[in-house]
């Protein structure tokens, strides 16, 4: 195996231990609470009272004030995003503060009311525990529309709802044929059992969304807190650690949405660092797949852009561009250039007697020889219907006339056959050299037309390079 091989094995069975070790402090975390409430039940008097009924209204109304401000942020989030999701959560804060809004305000009343005062506790902690389930059970559905998001009915409801509960709570605990305190402890156990269940059902479904890890912890810490209001009297040390730890709860939360509220508002899409960098990594790959597919596309475009359809060479509109270039490169290297002038004899005759489409295939038979017949350097174009250009750089009058005949004996020798008839195609061309016969492009050009008409009126078949000179075979 090779050493980056090991180390990638290495680094596999790292980031396994470091994930396992992760979730274990997860477990540790999330079950601080019960090493506190253990410690107070065990091994100190769970029956030492601490009765401080103003301090208890003034830490419960700030409580209500922290509630009523996290269910503001978490209606802000949701209107922004829309999650049915926090909806639901919007719904839990709302229904704790208003439910637990009596027990703040009756914790200084007659004893005779103090079953009411409690009840108004685990109420509070029950109401907000189905919201929490239900917000689960809807995560990851289609997000409200923007109209749902701000229709008063749904709050109208909701409060509604809670204010019956408010004071059917107050009737039901006052009643005669109730008792209290089975009644108060059934809503705390009920509470704790579905706190459980929605700790089960982010376990179940699977559910790695970064601030669901929040959300968890907050159910675990949630579900301790009412183990304690459970096992604890009124004014005990572990009654008041009891709150303590639904607040820690509480803070746990309210950080996961002001968490949503800083970044995308939305609880399901708060991604972890990890998260985001493979995401961006993804991203990235698929950046650079489109770039290499639009380089191709680009590439193809241009090509085509520069290519004569039928003969593949180059078309006139590139040929002057290029020619252009290599002319002012060669002007100032002082190297030589030539041009070739060059038109396919009687090619009418082709076309009147073999049809268009053999003369066609004639045109791309000829391209295709002479360009066997060139260098590498130089560049072969179809300018008109019949007619080429052929640019030669680093090649003087007689090196023009060389390639020149090269390529008129291959077309001369070439043997095409049409309609079962073999075909003679010949080819005229006229020379010209940079500096001898012009200084620009336009000048050449015409120089090199004027040598091919002559090579035409001298009976074709034949290369022309200067006034008077006549080559042929
Ligand atoms: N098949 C085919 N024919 C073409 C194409 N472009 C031009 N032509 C034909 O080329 C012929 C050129 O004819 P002329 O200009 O009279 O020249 P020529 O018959 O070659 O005679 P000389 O040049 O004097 O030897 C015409 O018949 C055009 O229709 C093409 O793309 N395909």
């Amino acid at each position: 195996m090779t050493a980056s091989g090991t180390e990638g094995k290495a680094d596999a069975i790292v980031r396994r231990l470091t994930g396992g070790y992760l979730c274990l402090l997860g477990i540790l975390i999330a079950l601080l609470p019960l090493m506190a409430i253990s410690y107070l039940a065990l091994f100190q008097d769970p029956k030492r009272r601490f009765e401080a009924p103003g301090l208890y209204e003034a830490s419960s109304l700030l409580a209500i004030a922290l509630g009523a401000f996290i269910t503001y942020v978490t209606w802000r989030c949701y209107l922004a995003s829309g999650e049915v999701f926090l909806r639901w959560l919007v719904l839990a804060f709302m229904s704790f503060t208003l439910i637990y809004l009596p027990h703040a305000l009756l914790s200084q009343i007659s004893d005779d009311m103090m079953d009411v005062f409690i009840a108004y506790g685990p109420a509070s902690r029950l109401a907000m525990g189905v919201c929490f389930l239900v917000a689960l059970e809807r995560l990851g559905v289609p997000p409200d529309s923007p109209e749902t998001r701000r229709r008063p009915a749904t709050w109208g409801v909701a409060l509604g709802i809670i204010l019956t509960i408010n004071l059917g709570l107050a009737a039901l605990i006052l009643n005669p044929l109730v008792r209290a305190e089975n009644m108060i402890q059934a809503m705390e156990a009920l509470a704790f059992v579905l706190l459980v269940v929605s700790i089960i059902v982010i376990i179940l479904r699977r559910i790695r969304l970064s601030l669901m890890i929040v959300y968890m912890l907050s159910m675990a810490v949630f579900a301790q807190a009412s183990v304690a209001f459970m096992i604890s009297d009124l004014w005990s040390h572990l009654w008041w650690l009891a709150h303590a730890i639904f607040l820690a709860g509480f803070f746990l939360l309210s950080y996961g949405v002001v968490h949503a509220f800083h970044t995308t508002r939305s609880f399901s899409t708060v991604y972890s660092q990890a998260e985001v960098m493979e995401q961006l990594r993804e991203q990235q790959a698929q950046t650079q797949e489109a770039l290499a597919k639009l380089e191709a596309i680009n590439a193809r475009l241009n090509q085509q852009a520069a290519t004569d359809w039928l003969t593949g060479v180059a078309n006139r509109r590139y040929f002057m561009k290029q020619a252009k270039g290599e002319l002012a490169q060669a002007k100032r290297d002082g190297t030589p250039l030539s041009l070739l002038g060059l038109d396919l004899d009687h090619f009418k005759k082709v076309n009147d007697v073999y049809g268009h489409q053999a003369g066609d295939e004639v045109l791309k038979r000829v391209t295709s020889v002479i360009a066997e017949k060139l260098r590498p350097s130089d560049l072969l174009a179809r300018v008109g219907g019949e007619e080429f250009q052929i640019l030669l750089p680093n090649a003087d009058i007689q090196q023009a006339y060389e390639i020149a005949e090269r390529c008129r004996l291959a077309v001369h020798d070439l043997a095409i056959r049409l309609l079962d008839k073999e075909v003679k195609i010949t080819i005229s061309m006229g020379c010209a050299q940079m500096g001898r016969d012009g200084n620009d492009m336009d000048s050449l050009m015409r120089i090199g037309d004027q040598r091919l008409y002559e090579a035409k009126a001298g009976g074709r078949d034949r290369v022309v390079t200067g006034a008077g000179e006549v080559f042929h075979v």
